[in-house]
């Protein structure tokens, strides 16, 4: 059954109904959820918003070989989360816009809403309404999130410091190469569930990488809270094109070791089968939505105690200094190579 089966607020109720309760949405600070022409909520006093917006659309962001309906709806609200990890707040609501051909199945786009519900329930985030419309292309899913700080406690691309050290809060690379590893297998996402199921264990954290990327909000709150965290920034489009925005941002420039950037060993296994260099997926890859950052040299050790007391990991890649506009990577023979501005763009290449 196509979505024109069912009137506009027919499938909107089938999409929104019942996915969480009234109790979550209240304790939210929801007060008007969806069914009004705007949502009312609460907001903390003393506190600052948040705001962003990800998009992800056919083709571009996913294909019927790279993510099953409920990963691309999964990933379209982890992206937005993470953007809210990356200023080191938390998450409260999301506003969802979709646009599909009429002919979508109703199926299909249930399957991506229990996705997006289900990372949503995860973050605690309220979804509080959103739009829908038919499209003459394919399907688009835009997420915006809302999150709170403490006023002035937001963390920044702006603020490095020469002599930071630059951290990075996990392994990268490994969404890029999932990507490969499923654009190379040519079989529908749908028809792999044996993958999920844990068939083909070496794969899994790429595959998982690449669909089901988890926002470090945790992480980013540690962050904000050790008020150590000098600046931030989540790792979408690779970590070379990450590090050039952090460091153009601060007017600083970055050193990053080679051997200290974290891969996988399921990465590395990748590469060496597809011939690849293991790094570049780290460096260009991009949607590691991993967060990288910088901190005072003197803080770091007990900033990687607190991380380790949480669970969590914490890499030091590297170093700021005051080199504006240099930002190069030491190999790990020694030789040191400026690092090029490249990564996802939308728009160029
Ligand atoms: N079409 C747009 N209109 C207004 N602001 C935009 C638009 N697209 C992006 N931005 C803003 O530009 C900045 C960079 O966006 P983007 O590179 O997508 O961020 P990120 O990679 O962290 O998701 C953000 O502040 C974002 O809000
Ligand atoms: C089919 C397919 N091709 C390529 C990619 C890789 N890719 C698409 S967008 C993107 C960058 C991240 O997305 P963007 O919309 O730029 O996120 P933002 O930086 O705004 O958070 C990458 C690496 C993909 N996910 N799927
Ligand atoms: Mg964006
Ligand atoms: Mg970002
Ligand atoms: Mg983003």
């Amino acid at each position: 059954m196509g979505t024109e089966a069912l009137d506009e607020f027919s499938l909107i109720r089938l999409l929104t109904g019942g996915r969480q309760s009234p109790a979550f949405q209240r304790a939210g600070g929801v007060v008007t959820g969806i069914g009004d022409d705007a949502a009312v909520v609460e907001v903390t006093a003393g506190r600052q918003l948040i705001l962003t917006c990800d998009t992800m659309t056919d083709t571009t962001h996913f294909t019927p070989v790279t993510m099953r309906d409920r990963d691309i709806g999964f990933k379209a609200m982890a992206s937005a989360v993470s953007d809210v990890a990356a200023m080191g707040g938390t998450p409260r609501f999301a506003l969802v816009s979709l646009s599909m051909p009429r002919s979508y199945p109703v199926e299909r786009v249930h399957s991506l809403y229990e996705g997006l519900y289900d990372c949503a329930n995860r973050f605690g985030v309220v979804v509080a309404g959103g739009d829908t419309t038919s499209s003459s292309g394919g399907l688009t899913v835009s997420v915006s999130v809302i999150g709170e700080t403490e006023a002035g406690g937001a963390l920044l691309r702006s603020t490095a410091v020469p002599g930071d050290v630059v951290f990075v809060t996990g392994e990268l690379g490994n969404s890029a190469a999932g990507l490969d590893w499923l654009l190379s297998r040519r079989a529908p996402a749908s028809s792999w569930e044996d993958v999920w199921a844990g068939a083909d264990v070496e794969l899994r954290p790429l595959i998982e990488a690449h669909c089901r990327p988890l926002p470090r909000i945790e992480a980013g709150e540690l962050l904000r809270q050790s008020a150590w965290c000098h600046a931030l920034n989540d790792v979408s489009d690779g970590l070379a094109s990450e590090a050039w925005e952090i460091a153009e941002a601060s007017g600083v420039g970055m050193d990053l070791l080679e051997e200290r950037i974290p891969l996988s060993d399921a990465l590395c296994r990748h590469a060496a089968a597809a011939g690849k260099e293991p790094l570049d997926y780290a460096l260009f890859g991009g949607e590691d939505y991993e967060l990288l950052g910088t901190a005072p040299a003197e803080h770091a050790p007990a900033l990687q105690m607190k991380f380790k007391d949480a669970g969590m990991p914490l890499y030091l890649i590297g170093v700021v200094t005051a080199e504006a506009g240099s930002v190069r990577l030491i190999r790990s023979g020694g030789d040191t190579v400026p690092l090029e501005k490249k990564g996802y763009n939308h728009f160029a290449g």
